[in-house]
């Protein structure tokens, strides 16, 4: 599937400033349905605050947020909390791995499935049979979503066993449980042998032709990000310099100094 030319997401003039510090300068960015676009630019540059914008993390000194995952129109939702910016279908994933690693990998995803199970506690707590279809609905979903990821030999294996590039697999099925219309990846692929990467660029390829999750990713790795990348936004000391497709950037003169003058 390519990319539409709706607009899905749209950051318009973001600003962060913590203390005398302007993590983010007047950023803007807009990813069209269907995309896999990337976020990159030297460390401390602003990606990963542009990001906790983006979810929730945080409320941007100036400037908005836009979603407009169905073509009703364009809302705001820059200050709203992340679980709700969760329920509008925006799933992320983090640096540092965030698993429930004692729980099972099957456990793992149905937890962030049940996120969008629809019974109350009256019913959970005395189990009526609406909530037994439900939960038997969750175990298949979550069944479901782990053989997408390539996961399913894992399922009753704690989290904490799986091999490294598994358990990062498993945080994207675990954003993909909340079934978002937008996946933003930070840095999938850091601390991965060669192998695990070319797997994980697979399953980014997958999710978004398979499941047409349109996606963003922040990533050090150039060759993913020129493998997978079908629009390129580059931050410097959080102004964006440069956007445009892999070719534009790699020989774009201001992107090369930002790199060399790291
Ligand atoms: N909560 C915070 N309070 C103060 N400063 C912060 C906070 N979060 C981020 N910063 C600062 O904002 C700047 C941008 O940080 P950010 O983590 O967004 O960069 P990054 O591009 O994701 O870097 P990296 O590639 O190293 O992960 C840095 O100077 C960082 O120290």
């Amino acid at each position: 599937m390519n990319a539409s030319e709706r607009t899905i997401l749209e950051l318009n003039d973001i600003s962060m400033v913590f203390g005398g510090l302007r993590a983010i300068d007047s950023a803007s960015l807009s990813l069209k349905e269907g995309s896999i676009t990337a976020l990159i630019g030297p460390n401390g540059a602003g990606k990963t605050t542009i990001f906790n914008c983006i979810t929730g993390v945080y409320k941007p000194t100036s400037g908005t947020v836009s979603i407009d995952p169905d073509g009703s129109g364009k809302k705001e939702i820059q200050g709203l909390k992340p679980n709700v910016i969760n329920q509008k279908g925006l799933a992320r994933t983090f640096q540092n791995i965030r698993l429930f690693s004692n729980m099972s990998v099957l456990e793992n995803v149905m937890l962030a499935r049940h996120n969008s199970l629809k019974a109350g506690v009256f019913q959970s707590i005395f189990r009526t049979p609406a909530t037994r279809l439900e939960e038997e609905k969750v175990i298949h979903d979550s069944y479901e979503i782990l053989r997408k990821m390539n996961l399913h030999s894992f399922v009753n294996d704690a989290a904490r066993n799986l091999p490294y590039g598994a358990q990062r697999r498993l945080e994207i099925a675990r954003a993909l449980a909340t079934e978002p219309f937008l996946l933003l990846l930070d840095e999938p692929v850091a601390g991965m042998n060669p192998q695990e990467t070319k797997e994980l660029e697979e399953s980014i390829h997958k999710i978004r032709d398979g499941e047409g999750v349109s996606i963003l990713l922040i990533e050090h790795d150039m060759s993913l990000v020129m493998n997978v990348s079908e629009k390129i936004y580059v931050l410097d000391y959080g102004r964006m310099i440069a956007e445009g497709v892999p070719e534009e950037i790699k020989s774009n003169p201001e992107v090369i100094k930002a790199y060399l003058g790291e």
